[in-house]
């Protein structure tokens, strides 16, 4: 079997994919039509190229469906539990940097940090009877880190976009979310608590430890790695 490589179909990821391995000699591109999602790789023997989601990613290596995937380090440890007996990181890519952030609104004077966001839990719980909300995708990931700083009474409540939109729309009180510019979080009134991110992210290439890859065909995989190295 062909060594299959995961890559986001669509945006600056892919481009920059596109530009890591063309620099490796690697030659990956988009065939067919516009809205196609059909790929070739150049440049080296036996190696597909499969176009994905890249919150899709981590899954597939995880199956084994992919043998190798590039995705944000954020995706692959919110929908990776326990993600190193899972996938190896073979490369930091050095592109998609983004924080995993929590920021409430810029009025809240009193709040710049997390132990400032769970006096303001109390308060916000006896005040108004229920849990003060934090809207986010990366469940697990701000799960750990509240729970690792003290932090109890909140609640998590889903948005899979537009999630700095949520306070204005009054589904949420704080949010956390990824931010690179901090363009969105300004716009929307938001800042950023104080301290340490829940997490840095970048993007990655990381290899399936799955038995299902132990079908791949190994001279191109040991050809493959030599190129990375
Ligand atoms: N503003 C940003 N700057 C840099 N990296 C970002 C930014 N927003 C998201 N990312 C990163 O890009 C990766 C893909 O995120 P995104 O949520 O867009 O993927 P997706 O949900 O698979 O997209 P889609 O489903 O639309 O194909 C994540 O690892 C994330 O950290
Ligand atoms: O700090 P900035 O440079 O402003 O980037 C941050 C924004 O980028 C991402 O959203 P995206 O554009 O992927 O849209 P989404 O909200 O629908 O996920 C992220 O969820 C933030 O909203």
């Amino acid at each position: 079997m062909s060594v299959k490589i995961g890559v986001p179909s669509k945006g600056r990821l892919m481009d920059k994919t596109f530009e890591w391995f063309a620099e490796r000699g690697i030659t990956m591109k988009r065939t067919g039509a516009e809205r196609e999602y059909s790929g070739a790789v150049e440049g080296i023997e036996g190696v597909d190229l499969v176009l994905l989601s890249a919150s899709e990613i981590p899954r597939e290596l995880a199956a084994g469906r992919i043998h190798m995937g590039v995705t944000g380090t954020d995706l692959v440890r919110e929908k990776l539990g326990d993600w190193p007996s899972v996938v190896e990181v073979v490369a930091e890519m050095g592109f998609g940097h983004a924080d995993l952030i929590i920021a409430v609104p810029d009025c809240w004077v009193d709040v710049e940090t997390l132990d400032d966001l769970d006096a303001a839990a109390a308060a916000f719980r006896a005040d108004h009877g229920f849990r003060l909300r934090i809207a986010t995708k990366y469940h697990r990931l701000v799960r750990d880190h509240l729970r690792a700083h003290g932090v109890a009474d909140y609640q998590l409540v889903d948005s899979q976009g537009a999630t700095e939109g949520t306070i204005r729309n009054l589904t949420a009180e704080a949010v956390a979310d990824i931010t690179s510019t901090g363009e969105t979080l300004r716009a929307n009134h938001l800042k950023i608590l104080e301290g340490e991110p829940v997490l840095r992210s970048q993007a990655t290439l990381f290899a399936s430890r799955s038995a299902l890859c132990e079908g791949a065909d190994a001279e191109a995989l040991t050809a493959l790695r030599a190129r990375l190295a």
